[in-house]
């Protein structure tokens, strides 16, 4: 299994999965069979099918030549006319039948496998998506969102066709290869190998040519998610590209990763076309061998015509399985790589989960503590973000914390609702660890403004009520009236039921940033954070909201990161943070009155023109 913390390499590298061992290889292999099997149904009627349609494909090229054996024992015997046509009808309808039920039966063959593929890709592309939903933020902190999406796609579909192109084929190739071969052969020997003799041969270029595909395929793969980052990057930041008229830059930099595909495109043409060529050029000279050896034979008497045309019947009908041999090879190889990148994806470790002893979160008094609290992000080499954080709030007090950028304001909220467990210290919610308290209750109870204000593409109303879609339509307003939102959204042609565009492009950012307020004052949490979320809104409507902010906070634990500090003088206590560690706190008045870092950053922001480098300690 691994942790979230390897999440990168289990699934973007290729290379660690050619690099696994054959045992798990192998166990790969055996749980997506499994995963298939759990359809017993639909594999019984798909491989039912098989039997039967292979089957019925061997009659054909025996009952082809008896109709040619009746046709020569008629001219033989003088039959001509309507006694001859009679003679044929037999044969004739045998053959139209056994071909329109192997049509038939071809027909559910595939439409039984490819269901159990779709069943099987469904449950898969739940079980991913869920697991995404769970993974904890480290996990996508390393992970780029494109490769998940990549994988959702590309590696679910090599899954999804494992079934068909893989298992069914195999027990088709293998009936219809293992009996014709003996059906040849028991009926001469020497015409029977001379037309196997082309099967060896393109089974193995098919094969080779096919991995090679694979290769360039897999490299293709890559390349097209590289190409795939360069325009979603593009598009999410379409503005920074036109506001630094970085337009040919950007197209400089798609041109060439579309070079890079296009160059695997043509190396995939250069493989495949020798190949084919070569392969076809096997077949028919085998063909050609057993004409002339088949017709001297005829013409010796030891075979009749009707064998000969069975045998090369039989050869045109095993061309393409044999063909396909390749593709199955291929088929095999990708479903391995594409199952070991989302079982890859699914065994990963939640590292933030609920504890086996987990009980409910039980809210009484409503104290935060935090409890000399250390914290590294996962993967950065144990590089101390926050130090010995201690100090605690009760239900109806407000906490500022402010701090130079970087100094881990953010990282701390982030610690509560448990985004990122502690390494070190403790974290109590009412006297209980946060980590021995289930999530749900946990998350309930604890609510974060986020500092990039995120809204989905829907309604301002479903984007207000998000946390409780049930609401009633008054509770929805109140909540964007105390957000100051609601006469700007009356405003609008639709009102409530405006769509936003993506990711609330069609706001402007101190809207949008209004609208996650609203949301979030649509719950009902014991302690509510709000991450330097004000940032983009003027000083008279953030007064507005502050005295909502403060009616709101009367029964909660309130926690505001911001870096006005005009803004924060109603605050209980203020945390001035620098450097991962709480280096001074007090009231507003108290540390005006210790004259320290607080009150020289006070008067730099009443004061605007000083160096604010010396304040902040130099920091970015
Ligand atoms: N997901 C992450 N992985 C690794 N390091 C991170 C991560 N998020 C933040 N950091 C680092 O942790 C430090 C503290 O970041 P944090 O976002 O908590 O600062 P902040 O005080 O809120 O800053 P700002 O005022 O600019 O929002 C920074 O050095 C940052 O680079």
């Amino acid at each position: 299994m691994g942790s979230d913390a390897v999440g990168t390499t289990s699934l973007k590298s290729s290379a660690h999965v050619k690099a696994a061992g054959w045992g798990r290889g192998l166990s790969t292999l055996l749980r997506m069979t499994r995963m298939n099997l759990r359809h017993p149904w639909q594999v019984a009627l798909a491989i039912g099918s098989t039997i039967i349609a292979v089957i019925l494909q061997l009659l054909i090229p025996r009952l082809l030549g008896w109709a040619v054996d009746q046709t020569q024992v008629a001219i033989g015997s003088g039959v001509t006319g309507t006694a001859a046509e009679q003679a044929l009808w037999t044969p004739a309808l045998l053959l139209l039948a056994a071909s329109t039920l192997r049509g038939l039966f071809t027909m559910a063959q595939n439409y039984f496998a490819e269901a159990v593929g779709h069943h099987v890709a469904y449950e898969l592309r739940l079980a991913c998506y869920d697991k995404v939903q769970r993974l904890s933020f480290s996990f996508h902190d390393r992970v780029h969102s494109g490769d998940l999406i990549t994988l959702g796609i590309l590696d679910l579909d090599g899954v999804r066709m494992y079934f068909s192109t893989v298992l069914v084929r195999l027990l088709l190739l293998t009936m219809l290869i293992g009996i014709g071969a003996y059906m040849m052969i028991s009926t001469d020997s020497v015409l029977g190998l001379i037309a196997l003799s082309f099967v060896p041969f393109v089974a193995w270029r098919s094969s080779v040519t096919q991995l090679k595909l694979r290769v360039i395929w897999l490299d293709l793969q890559e390349r097209l998610s590289v190409l795939g980052r360069v325009m979603e990057e593009n598009l999410a930041g379409i503005r920074v590209v036109r506001a630094f008229s970085a337009q040919a830059y950007e197209m400089v930099k798609f041109d060439r990763a579309s070079k890079n595909a296009l160059k695997l495109a043509h190396e995939q043409v250069d493989v495949y076309v020798p190949n084919t060529s070569a392969m076809t050029l096997a077949f028919f000279f085998a063909m050609g061998l057993v004409l002339w050896i088949g017709c001297n034979k005829v013409i010796a008497g030891q075979i009749s015509l009707g064998t000969l045309t069975m045998f090369l019947a039989f050869m045109t009908i095993l061309q393409m399985p044999v063909r396909q041999i390749g593709l199955m090879v291929n088929g095999f190889a990708r479903a391995y790589t594409c199952g070991s990148r989302l079982f890859g994806l699914l065994d990963q470790d939640i590292t933030i989960r609920d504890a086996s002893t987990a009980r409910p979160l039980e809210i009484g008094e409503g104290t935060l503590r935090f409890d000399n609290v250390s914290f590294a992000y996962p993967g950065t080499g144990n590089r101390a973000i926050l130090k010995n954080i201690t100090f605690s709030a009760r239900r109806g007090e407000t906490i500022a914390i402010v701090g130079p950028p970087g100094s881990g304001k953010s990282t701390m909220a982030h610690l509560i609702p448990r985004f990122y467990d502690v390494t070190g210290g403790t974290i109590m919610l009412d006297g209980q660890d946060i980590r021995g308290v289930t999530l749900a209750t946990l998350r309930q109870a604890v609510a974060v403004v986020q500092q990039d204000a995120f809204l989905f593409t829907t309604t301002i109303e479903n984007n207000i009520a998000y946390g409780d879609p049930w609401a009633k339509e008054q509770r929805i307003e109140r909540a964007s009236e105390s957000a100051q939102l609601h006469n700007y959204i009356l405003g609008l042609p639709a009102g409530y039921k405006t769509v936003v565009g993506e990711r609330g492009a069609s706001l402007s950012g101190g809207q949008r940033q209004r609208l996650t307020m609203a949301r979030t004052m649509m719950l009902r949490p014991s302690i509510v954070i709000f991450d330097d979320s004000m940032a983009a809104i003027d000083a008279a409507t953030e007064q507005r909201i502050r005295a909502a902010i403060r009616r709101f906070a009367k029964d909660r634990v309130t926690i505001i990161i911001a870096h006005r500090l005009s803004s924060l003088k109603h605050a209980d206590r203020i945390l001035f943070v620098d450097n991962g560690e709480i280096v001074e706190r007090g009231t507003h008045q108290e540390l005006l009155a210790k004259r320290g870092r607080y009150k020289a950053l006070y008067d730099l922001q009443l004061r605007p023109g000083d160096d604010i480098a010396t304040t902040f300690g130099g920091a970015p």
